[in-house]
């Protein structure tokens, strides 16, 4: 598969890594805006994005009118995911977006949702989300969290939606915190006077992101349309 790198940082490197272990060629290797890249003339099965958040829209929406497929991990950038949706089906691309490409954040993700529909109505409890992150990290809070954040406000009636720091009863509150060399630890609790109850996930590297990712990539190759992480997990395991 010939795949063109969106961002060559720390993640894209992870990823190249990866790639070239499962027989993957690196066509190209992006670390500024896609218009500087005659794109349109190349070879490219696949792009996959891990950025910066301002530059995420742009060089994916291009791919897309270029009729190259994307798979996107860049976090920050979720204000235009709607309009990068319509461009991809109005292109007749593909895409898949995931906030953690990592097989056990997205296990991770399932135990959540178990476990938010558990405690619902379980007013004695209050719930809060920690991330802990490299210094270098641009934005906070992390998709993941995020991510967490949705699925509990899905499951749970008295939530609404999530807050950094200091949140309303009807929000969760997200603390974030940023520590040299973290590669990404996520943790949900729920605490009572009486007790506490805590699910965490523990990033010990970058690999597994990365080899999500390069695994989505596998699985979007021929496809058209829009797809989730879960898309892909549920058609290998
Ligand atoms: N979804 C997931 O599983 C994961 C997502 N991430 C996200 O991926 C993104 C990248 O993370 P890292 O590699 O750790 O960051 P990084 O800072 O090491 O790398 C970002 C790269 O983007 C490049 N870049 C800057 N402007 C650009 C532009 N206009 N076009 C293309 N590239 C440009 C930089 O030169 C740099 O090489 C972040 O948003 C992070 O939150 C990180 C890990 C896992
Ligand atoms: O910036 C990172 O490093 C990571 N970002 C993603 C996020 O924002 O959730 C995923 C992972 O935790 C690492």
């Amino acid at each position: 598969m010939k795949i063109a790198l969106l961002g060559y940082g720390k993640m894209g490197k992870t990823i190249e890594e990866i790639a070239l272990n499962r027989d993957h060629e690196i066509v190209l290797k992006i670390e500024e805006d896609i218009d500087t890249y005659e794109i349109d003339k190349m070879e490219i099965d696949v792009a996959i994005d891990f950025s910066v958040p301002k530059a995420a829209f742009k060089n994916i929406t291009t791919c897309f009118k270029n009729n190259i497929p994307v798979v996107c991990g860049t976090t920050g950038w979720l204000d235009d995911y709607e309009k990068a949706v319509e461009i991809c089906k109005k292109e007749d691309s593909a895409f898949i977006y995931a906030s953690n490409f990592s097989v056990g954040v997205n296990l991770f993700f399932e135990l959540n949702k178990k476990l938010a529909k558990m405690m619902n109505g379980m007013d004695d409890y209050a719930v809060e989300i920690e991330e802990i992150h490299h210094t270098q990290k641009q934005d906070a809070p992390s998709g993941t969290a995020i991510s967490l954040a949705q699925q509990i406000v899905t499951e749970n009636v008295k939530k609404n939606s999530w807050q950094l720091d200091h949140a309303a009863a009807d929000e969760i509150p997200i603390k974030a915190k940023r520590i040299e060399d973290v590669p990404g630890t996520h943790t949900v609790s729920y605490k009572s006077k009486i007790d506490s109850i805590e699910i965490m996930h523990t990033a010990n590297s970058r690999q597994g992101f990365a080899l999500g990712a390069v695994i989505a990539a596998e699985w979007l190759k021929d496809k058209k349309g829009i797809f989730t992480m879960q898309d892909v997990l549920s058609s290998q395991f």
